[in-house]
């Protein structure tokens, strides 16, 4: 049986392969993404870290049983200890300060805002749909990345926490977990998840493209 998911990949190919191939993964891929342009992205990287967390525990909150919940909080738990700490860690070890940076970008407000009020106003289904866009294809171009080297310690920790295997089984049942929603959902309610599957698709490129200045 076909499943949606993989319908969500095809539908919007386009979007997904601009995504793997942006500059900013090339740059990485190629081990030249300038250390200015890291340090921007961290910044709106970290703040979304801490949008990632209240999508997730909306998550929890729209979650259909505690088989989903327990898992969605493991997440969560990454996402508070691990990730928020390691910010913490690399941007005061690379001197870079939030407040140099501008933070009302279009390109990151848009990802931002608009991921955050799919998951106030919208279903489970959809919230999963929204995490689904995000880690999967960060999943994707991370893996591809980390075969190649990295100088820059901090980059090369980021790239790796993305390809390794605890990364890849959160966006799996991401994936997983979408497809058994969609069992259940109209032909209209597909159609309408992936409209939402290609603006997240959008959002993550402008976002990315928000790390350069220029
Ligand atoms: C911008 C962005 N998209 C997706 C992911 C994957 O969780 C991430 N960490 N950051």
């Amino acid at each position: 049986m076909a499943l949606f998911s993989d319908r969500l990949l095809r539908e919007h190919q386009g979007a997904w392969q601009a995504m793997q191939q942006h500059r900013f993964v090339c740059d990485i891929e190629q081990d030249r993404l300038p250390a200015a342009v890291f340090n921007r992205y961290l910044v709106f990287e970290g703040n979304f870290v801490a949008t990632a967390i209240a999508i997730f525990a909306l998550g929890v909150s729209k979650a259909p049983d505690i088989r989903q919940q327990r898992w969605l909080i493991g997440v969560l738990n990454a996402l508070v200890d691990t990730q928020i700490a390691w910010f913490e860690q690399v941007l005061a070890q690379r001197q870079v300060v939030s407040a140099d940076y501008p933070d009302d970008l279009p390109a990151v407000r848009r990802f931002r805002d608009g991921m955050l009020q799919v998951a106030q106003q919208g279903s489970y289904a959809e919230i999963i749909t929204l995490m689904f866009g995000a880690e999967w294809m960060y999943y994707h171009w991370c893996a591809r990345v980390a075969k190649q080297t990295q100088s820059d310690a901090d980059l090369r920790r980021w790239v790796e926490m993305h390809a390794e295997q605890e990364f890849h089984q959160q966006a799996r049942w991401l994936k997983d977990e979408l497809d058994r929603c969609a069992q259940t959902l109209s032909a209209e309610e597909k159609m309408a998840l992936s409209t939402l599957y290609g603006k997240v698709l959008k959002w993550e490129i402008d976002f990315h493209t928000a790390a350069y200045a220029d």
